[in-house]
């Protein structure tokens, strides 16, 4: 029995190779944009498909949902974090929502160590002396940062990118130390060399260097708020690759500008947007464009679990990564 071929929509472009495979799968229309879709031509898509396949920057939330077509059965999202899609407002509507966890994990971890060694590193510093040629060969007092090895790493997630960032931690002989909301199990808190809190403040008071890994939802907003931003040492670094919203953006920017936190490495910024202005202005921050899983094998990885998560749903069962709503 052939499958019936779904009719699916895009937001913005994809990596070729993807929409070259989709088109072969499904009836597919890519919106040939690399710009978000407006709210209206989002509502607009959601009437006539089968699928939507969106990615972070389309805000799907309730009203939006309550406007979908009666076909619409699933939005297949390209990338892990679901926090624009009210995914209660999606499943009361009848439609199911899929992410792509796990994918860019392991690069999302690489960038995370990045961010960690161009801030205590001074790697941008670095690189903006070479490019002004102010160069004056080396010194042994110049751009002198601070060793991260032997240095205690907080981890505050730790799920499949929390865990891809304690393995290379240790490798660079940091200490690991995680605050997540269950405890791993014990073999894997072994293999990890990881030590347990039940307290997130009590690790902040610990660690070194913070990284955040845990998702954005109501229970994590802020959950780095100035409160506990006002628990961590004032030598202590913190770097973010989860989402914008976790930390409170002001109280950290004020913090950084007083030196009650020494630095920060940030590739996400609250609500998803520009980064606060007064951020930009620091030398102790480093600030990547939502990049930590930009890859071309990871994006292209990404493309085959939303067709796998298609298809799966096409042929008549529950896509593979199907996200559950909290209301269940
Ligand atoms: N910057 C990027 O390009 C990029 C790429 C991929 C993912 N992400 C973000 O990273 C997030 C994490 O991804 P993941 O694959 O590791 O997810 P995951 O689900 O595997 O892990 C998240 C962990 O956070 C824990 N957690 C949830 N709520 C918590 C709370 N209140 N307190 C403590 N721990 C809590 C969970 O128990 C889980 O162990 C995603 O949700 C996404 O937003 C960003
Ligand atoms: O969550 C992810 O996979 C990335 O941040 C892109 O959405």
């Amino acid at each position: 029995m052939s499958r019936k071929r779904l009719s699916v929509v895009v937001t913005r472009r994809l990596p070729a190779a993807v929409e070259h495979r989709m088109a072969e799968l499904f009836d597919v229309t890519v919106r040939d944009s690399d710009a978000p879709m407006s709210r209206d031509e989002l509502i607009a898509a959601m009437q006539e498909v089968d699928v939507l396949v969106p990615t972070v920057n389309d805000r799907l939330d309730a009203a939006v949902f309550e406007q979908a077509g009666e076909r619409l059965k699933l939005v297949a999202n390209y990338g892990a974090g679901t926090d624009h899609i009210d995914v209660n407002a999606a499943h009361a509507n009848g439609i199911m929502v899929s992410n792509t966890p796990g994918v860019g994990a392991e690069d999302t971890a690489d960038m995370t160590l990045a961010l960690m060694l161009s801030v205590t590193r001074r790697i941008p510093e670095g690189l903006s002396v070479m490019q002004t040629g102010d160069w004056d060969g080396w010194s042994p007092t110049a751009l002198l940062g601070g060793k991260i090895g032997g240095r205690s790493l907080g981890i505050l997630g730790m799920g499949r990118i929390g865990q891809a960032v304690a393995r290379r931690a240790r490798a660079f002989g940091m200490q690991v130390h995680y605050h997540n909301r269950n405890r791993l199990r014990p073999e894997t808190e072994a293999d990890l060399g990881a030590k347990y809190w039940s307290s997130l403040n009590q690790m902040l008071a610990q660690v070194d260097i913070l990284t955040i890994h845990c998702p954005h939802t109501p229970s994590t907003y802020h959950i780095m708020n100035a409160r506990r931003l006002a628990l961590m040492k004032p030598s202590a670094v913190i770097v973010n690759t989860s989402r914008g919203d976790v930390i409170d953006e002001n109280a950290l920017t004020r913090m950084l500008r007083s030196g009650e936190i020494a630095g920060a490495g940030l590739d996400v910024y609250e609500g998803g947007a520009e980064p606060n202005p007064r951020l930009r202005a620091l030398k102790n921050v480093v600030l990547l464009p939502h990049m930590a899983s930009a890859t071309v094998e990871g994006r292209e990885e990404m493309g085959a679990r939303v067709m796998l998560n298609i298809s799966t749903h096409a042929d008549g069962f529950r896509p593979p990564d199907m996200v559950i709503p909290s209301s269940l």
